[in-house]
């Protein structure tokens, strides 16, 4: 886990061990300071040697300002460091996500991924900050420190060590009782997040529903959840410092005691035990210091441990060894098919799919809502990969191509399609960078898009808001719909992209496909029969078989589904002559 994210460190190793570097120098010299200290009470000052004082006295100034020097280095290259750290780890998750088939994208929620790519991401900054100027600082400066105060007074040192004990304890008992606060809160932050995502994206829905009062109450319900399992956390961890801090004193207490009667008795003078306070000091410090690193280690552990996962997370799909990267044609075949979105469902979500597709038909689908007919064509650009079988596409198993050269091939429009900010040619242009004024006006001809476009003031221009909520839903479909004609795809999919259309727009785009693009192979999902009645065949879909196919008029003979459909849409007055 640890590994994992170490190896995001990558141009901040240098900033990461010069911070050491420093803070192991720093140390060094506040060493020294107690030891001549020590020398100018007890040389200088009680023998009135002023010389004396005034050379000790000008290379103590000397050394803290080293000190200071390196300290300043030190804090430098280890925000450096942590900052750096921090945004190659945002990076590098950002990179994985990107690979996610979505099989992957299916187990993380968006807003979990938000959450790991903000909150947890802060805390092991901080954490890591924390750690390089401690990691090296600590140690060295108890070690030093106590090597010193032991040349000073051996016995008296020996004090010191009663402390560590009691530390270690409190610190194994905290770390072993907090824990588990912290992984739950971070699913908590999952939950605060999703709320407030799941709000201001449907923000027109909650107005509508005068649902205001209801999603405040759930965001204060989850965000007082946080609120309540980092109370209980912080008081477990709040124990820590009076602990500490009561360990620190009976220790100073102690060596008080003993190093006064050593003082009386002659045995030791003002200088050593000044010098020798000041040492422990530092070690008692020291050892404050570790206790609260390991405390920031507990709080960023859970932090660790959700962005390994997103970071060791494998992408479902990859690239097959040496890749075709040519699509001749538009042919598709499904060979005994099944399919299932968790393998260990008893219940496949497609079965006994068999179904041969030739290059520039045009092929409907239609069935009731879960009938399967978005699992079956997400098959085909290998957005999922098939349980058991087989697709071909062009005569070759989809499995042996080159991603991107399936997917550019095989534009598809799907069922919640969105467009993203900028204008509307640079929407478009996502199927095409590359494509001209002129070519990205044609697409838009042929899903009825360019009318409404030049009825705008800034016409192809015009800026279009996240998600395309500046233009309506059947205009963000036609949108949709030209984007990926752009891409001059070998086989066109739409997931019942023209639901928001008026049937005689959607007449308009099918006969322009039939006449502009007659060898693109083109598959329509559809509600309405009136969208697929004109295709040459049409599949029937149920409970993830295929029920029926054939044209409209062998299916109103041969199929019950589709002649109950028809009937009902017919008698609803649906069905619109063109
Ligand atoms: N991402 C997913 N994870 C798990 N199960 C899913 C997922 N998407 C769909 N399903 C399930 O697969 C089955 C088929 O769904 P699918 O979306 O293919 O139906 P559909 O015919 O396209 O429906 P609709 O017309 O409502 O879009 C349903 O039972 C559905 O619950």
């Amino acid at each position: 886990m640890y590994k994992t994210i170490a190896k995001s460190l990558r141009q901040y190793k240098k900033p990461s061990f010069l911070t050491m570097l420093f803070l192991a120098l720093e140390v060094s010299m506040e060493i020294f300071i107690p030891f001549l200290m020590a020398k100018v009470l007890d040389r200088g000052l009680l023998t009135g040697d002023i010389q004396y004082v005034l050379k000790i006295g000008s290379l103590m100034f000397v050394i803290a300002c080293l000190s200071m020097l390196f300290g300043v280095l030190g804090g430098k290259f280890s925000s450096d460091a942590a900052v750096g750290f921090s945004a190659n780890l945002r990076q590098d998750i950002y990179k994985n996500v990107q690979t996610f088939a979505f099989d992957n994208i299916d187990k993380y929620s968006s807003s979990s991924l938000i959450t790991r790519l903000t909150t947890d991401i802060t805390n092991i900054q901080m954490a890591f900050q924390m750690v390089l100027k401690t990691i090296i600082r600590a140690p060295f400066m108890i070690v030093f420190a106590f090597m010193m105060a032991s040349y000073t007074n051996l016995k008296l040192a020996l004090n010191i060590l009663i402390v560590v004990p009691i530390l270690g304890f409190v610190l194994i008992a905290l770390i072993y009782k907090v824990h588990p606060y912290f992984i739950e809160v971070f699913k908590k932050y999952d939950r605060l997040n999703r709320t407030v995502q799941e709000n201001i994206n449907g923000v027109r829905v909650v107005k509508s529903f005068v649902r205001e009062e209801k999603e405040i109450e759930g965001f204060k319900n989850a965000s007082e959840d946080i609120k309540q399992l980092f109370m209980k956390a912080e008081k477990i961890i709040a124990l820590n410092s009076p602990i500490m801090q009561m360990a620190i004193y009976s220790t100073l207490l102690l060596v008080y005691w003993v190093g006064a009667k050593q003082v009386v008795g002659g045995s030791m003078t003002t200088g050593e035990l000044t010098s020798f306070i000041t040492y422990m000091m530092q070690i008692l410090g020291s050892l404050m210091m570790v206790s609260m690193i390991f405390v920031m280690i507990v709080i960023s552990e859970a932090s660790v441990e959700r962005v390994a996962e997103v970071l060791n997370e494998e992408a479902t799909l990859t690239n097959p060894e040496n890749a075709v990267t040519t699509i001749e044609t538009g042919d598709i075949e499904f060979k005994n098919v099944q399919f299932k979105y968790n393998v260990l469902s008893e219940e496949a979500d497609l079965r006994d799919i068999t179904l041969k597709i030739h290059s520039g038909e045009t092929i409907g689908i239609i069935g009731g809502t879960g009938s399967g007919k978005s699992s079956l064509i997400q098959l085909i650009p290998r957005l999922y990969d098939v349980t058991e079988g087989e697709v071909y596409v062009s005569g070759r198993n989809v499995k042996e191509y080159d991603l991107v050269t399936l997917r550019d091939q095989i534009a598809m429009v799907l069922q919640k399609n969105t467009l993203f900010s900028g204008t509307i040619s640079e929407n478009l242009r996502w199927g095409d960078k590359n494509a001209s004024y002129e070519e990205v006006k044609r697409v838009a001809k042929l899903a009825q898009a360019d009318d409404f476009v030049q009825a705008f003031p800034e016409g192809y221009e015009t800026q279009l808001d996240q998600g395309g909520t500046n233009v309506s839903g059947g205009q963000k479909q036609r949108l949709t719909i030209a984007r990926a004609l752009l891409k001059k795809p070998k086989i066109l999919i739409l997931d019942d992209s023209t639901s928001a259309v008026d049937t005689k727009t959607d007449a308009y785009i099918r006969r322009s496909f039939s006449e502009e693009i007659p060898n693109t192979t083109k598959i329509i999902v559809a509600q309405r029969i009136s969208s697929i009645q004109d295709s040459d065949r049409i599949i029937v879909l149920n409970e993830g078989k295929i029920d029926g196919m054939g044209t409209h008029e062998e299916l109103l003979e041969s199929n019950e589904i589709y002649k109950e459909v028809y009937d009902s849409q017919v008698k609803g007055g649906t069905i619109i002559e063109e």
